[in-house]
């Protein structure tokens, strides 16, 4: 103790502990029949949805390969991300977070309203796009929101960008064996996606003195409808199992990437599938680097469950809430120490 600084460390029921079970791993699939589709016939697409339907929803989380993601941008990315954080303190602050503008770099993350052992840089996959100028709800301001891009990094921004449009490929193509698992039409959710706010994180979790005292994320759902995060061989992302609340480790597999179920999705779903909680551990030896891309619709959509889904017995567990102004409250939130924190089910209807 003593060594790190003391805003870092984290009540006793927050500690990493323990609790990780090595005895599971979320569940694995190849998505290599929707990546080659051309080849592929119906029987093994129809395989494909009912796994994606399953992992979403007994895990929440599932992990997979043959995705579609160059190999060479996943690596420029984790290299240019590598090279950010290594500049000096002053280079990173010029392109710091500004309070309304929430892209750009942040050492200062509170997830869950406690502080994050982590570093952070923020960016919009649809630069410029429409979001509402405040969370107030009875506010019609909209304005556009830009990444504060480094001046003498531009091999940054090319990567980014180039490593969102590929993302995007895959999270269009998800969305589809999504929808079919629900017994929606395939690209059911596509248009909700026109005027996207979605945003990809770097994430660099340095080494730690004392990792038994800090999280490098605290336990949190995403407020996505979807997330894609790619992680390399250090490992530190746990999951809570549904079964029983315990985490479960992800073990990093070459090539791979993690997909998780956001609170979008979970709203539309109406709670067939459901934003399942999660952090990231730090260790005393080696630094970490993650990128995971929330990909959240156009700000003016209304997160409310898709009437397919609901009827008389299974009735909407959702009043209306428009995606941008939740997508603020949300990160507003995580800026400092606020006293409080949103949770989805904060506007759950009340049985
Ligand atoms: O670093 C990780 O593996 C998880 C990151 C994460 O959950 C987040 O940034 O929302
Ligand atoms: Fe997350």
């Amino acid at each position: 103790m003593g060594e790190i600084d003391p805003s870092y460390i984290l009540p006793e029921e927050y500690r990493p502990k323990h609790i990780v079970t090595e005895e599971e791993d979320i569940p694995l699939i190849d998505l290599s029949p929707l990546t080659n589709r051309g080849s592929s016939d119906t029987k093994a697409l129809q395989d494909l949805v009912d796994k994606v339907g399953h992992a979403c929803k007994t895990w929440g989380f599932f992990t997979v390969i043959n995705h579609g993601v160059p190999l060479n941008i996943r690596k420029k990315i984790m290299e240019v991300s590598r090279k950010f954080f290594a500049l000096p303190f002053e280079e990173k602050m010029k392109v710091r977070r500004g309070i309304y503008s929430t892209a750009g770099y942040h050492n200062n993350e509170h997830t869950k309203d406690l502080r994050d052992w982590r570093e952070v840089f923020d960016f919009y996959v649809n630069d410029g796009m429409s979001m509402p100028a405040s969370h107030d709800p009875d506010d019609p301001e909209i304005v556009h929101w830009f990444t504060p891009w480094p001046q003498d990094f531009p091999e940054l921004r090319e990567t980014c960008q180039e490593y969102g449009r590929e993302c995007e490929k895959l999270f269009y193509n998800l969305m589809e064996l999504v929808s079919l698992s629900l017994g929606l039409p395939p690209k059911r959710f596509h248009g909700y996606f026109e005027d996207q706010t979605s945003f990809a994180r770097l994430n660099y979790y340095p080494s730690c003195p004392n990792p038994d005292l800090v999280l490098g994320n605290i336990g949190h759902k995403d407020p996505s409808a979807l997330t894609i995060l790619v992680q390399e061989d250090v490992e530190g992302l746990d999951v809570q199992r549904k079964s029983d609340g315990a985490w479960v480790r992800v073990k990093p597999i070459p090539d791979s990437l993690v997909i998780n179920v956001g609170d979008i999705l979970q709203v539309w779903s109406n709670d067939i599938y459901e934003s399942i909680e999660h952090r990231a551990m730090v260790n005393s030896e080696k630094d970490r680097y993650s990128i995971p891309i929330f990909f959240y619709p156009s700000h003016d959509v209304v997160m409310k469950p898709v009437e397919e889904l609901v009827n008389e017995q299974n009735p909407a567990k959702y009043s209306d809430y428009k995606a941008g102004k939740w997508l603020i409250f949300k990160m507003y939130n995580n800026y400092k120490k606020q006293g409080f924190y949103m949770r989805v089910t904060d506007y759950k209807i009340k049985a």
